[in-house]
């Protein structure tokens, strides 16, 4: 046996969320863990919100119109969705289980109503991170400083943060986002812990077993 079988301990992957109010930093973070991390792929989650400039359909969001976002959801396409900003948002199902099964951790950058949906199904998966900006100014600072979004729509977004950050007691771990590195260096430790917790290395059982030589009846 090789050192390496320590590794090859099986996995079932985990869902890491990342929740925030707009303009908190989700995107920026989990950009940053994409780009840092193997063995994470991101959800890309299908939205009735019309594209930003820069947003590439398939990659940012799969963009559709609301006609098809109801098929979607009447063909029980989505593992959660949600009305958020009046629009719509559901996160597709198949590439989320396909991902899981292979022994794969997913992000999601979905709302606390998406994230109380998962939680509902499949807490055991579940690693949820809620991540708060360091003050009020620096969030409108930011949200309007992205440049993205005009006038109204940031106020709007703004009006809805106090709500958005009223579901912090419902996540695992909380992150205030001051500081850009140490929060994706906190959000990356998170996602460390939680891929060893004892409960999902499925393997483990047998590992230990041969570890204590007690794997020599097994196979027979
Ligand atoms: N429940 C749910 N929420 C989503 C999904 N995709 C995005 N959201 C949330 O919808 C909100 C608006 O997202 P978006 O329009 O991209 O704006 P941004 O967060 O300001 O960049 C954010 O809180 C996202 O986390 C999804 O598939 N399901
Ligand atoms: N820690 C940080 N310090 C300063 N600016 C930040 C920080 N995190 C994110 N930003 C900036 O704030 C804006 C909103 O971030 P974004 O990731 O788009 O937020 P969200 O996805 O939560 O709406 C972006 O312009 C981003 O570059």
């Amino acid at each position: 046996m090789s050192g390496n079988e320590l590794r090859a301990v099986a996995r079932r992957g985990l869902m890491l969320v990342l929740s925030s109010p707009s303009g908190a930093g989700k995107t920026t973070i989990s950009r940053a863990l994409l780009e840092r991390e193997t063995g994470i792929s991101m959800s890309v989650s299908a939205t009735t919100r019309s594209p930003r400039p820069g947003e590439i359909d398939g990659k940012d969001y799969h963009f559709v119109d609301v006609d098809r976002f109801h098929r979607m959801v009447e063909a029980g396409e989505f593992l959660e969705h949600a009305r958020v900003f009046s629009n719509y948002y559901g996160t597709p199902r198949a590439p989320v289980e396909a991902t899981l099964a292979g022994g794969k951790d997913v992000l999601f950058d979905i709302d606390w109503q998406g994230t109380q949906q998962l939680a509902q199904n499949a807490r055991a998966d579940l690693v949820s991170v809620f991540i708060l900006p360091p003050s009020l100014e620096e969030l409108h600072r930011r949200l309007s400083g992205r440049g993205l979004d005009s006038a109204d729509v940031v106020a709007e977004r703004m009006a809805k943060a106090g709500d958005e950050m009223s579901h912090w007691p419902e996540y695992d771990y909380i992150v205030v986002n001051s500081d850009l590195e140490t929060s994706i260096g906190e959000v990356r430790s998170i996602l460390a812990a939680a891929r060893l917790k004892r409960e999902r290395q499925a393997g483990l059982p047998a590992f230990v077993n041969r570890l204590r030589g007690l794997d020599r009846d097994s196979g027979g």
